[in-house]
């Protein structure tokens, strides 16, 4: 029995856990193409901030579209991330079944973004990060077993 699943880029065994796999997600009637579009897009109250972010071709631009400090941040963005996150991901697994199995299939493990480019969402790389999306993903599975 795996208790230990890491995962980072789309091409890993659980590389569907990535918000950058290629699973549009539909949530309030729109359609964003990964869920990354859709978490980077809400960082933003201009619709046309969030419009520019929702366009991008790939999950990569969003993310960069997202990070850019010239759109202005939602001034309470810090407080409500982690709800947008678990939004995007509870989104994306109830609406794709292969997923939800996938999901489900990882039992009881802890679920890890590994990486040292992230030490907030990911592991840090040394395991000194907070793995919040690793922590959300266990948080959804346990919602989807219920
Ligand atoms: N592929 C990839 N590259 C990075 O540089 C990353 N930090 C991540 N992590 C993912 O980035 C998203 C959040 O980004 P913000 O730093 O909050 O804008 C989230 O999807 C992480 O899982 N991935």
């Amino acid at each position: 029995m795996i208790d230990v699943i890491k995962f980072y880029s789309v091409n890993d065994d659980f590389g569907a856990f990535s918000n950058f796999a290629r699973y549009p997600i539909k949530i309030k009637g729109k359609t964003y193409s990964t869920s990354e579009h859709y978490f980077q897009a809400m960082k933003f109250e201009s619709a046309s901030d969030q419009n520019d972010v929702i366009k991008a071709k790939t999950p990569m631009e969003a993310a960069r579209k997202g990070r850019d400090r010239k759109k202005k941040l939602r001034r309470n963005w810090e407080s409500i991330k982690d709800n947008v996150m678990r939004e995007a991901v509870m989104a994306k697994f109830s609406q794709y079944a292969d997923l939800k199995s996938l999901l489900l299939s990882t039992g009881n493990a802890q679920i890890i973004e590994h990486t040292e480019n992230d030490a907030y969402w990911g592991d840090g790389g040394d395991g000194s990060g907070k793995n919040m999306l690793g922590k959300i993903l266990v948080e959804t599975r346990e919602r989807l077993k219920a």
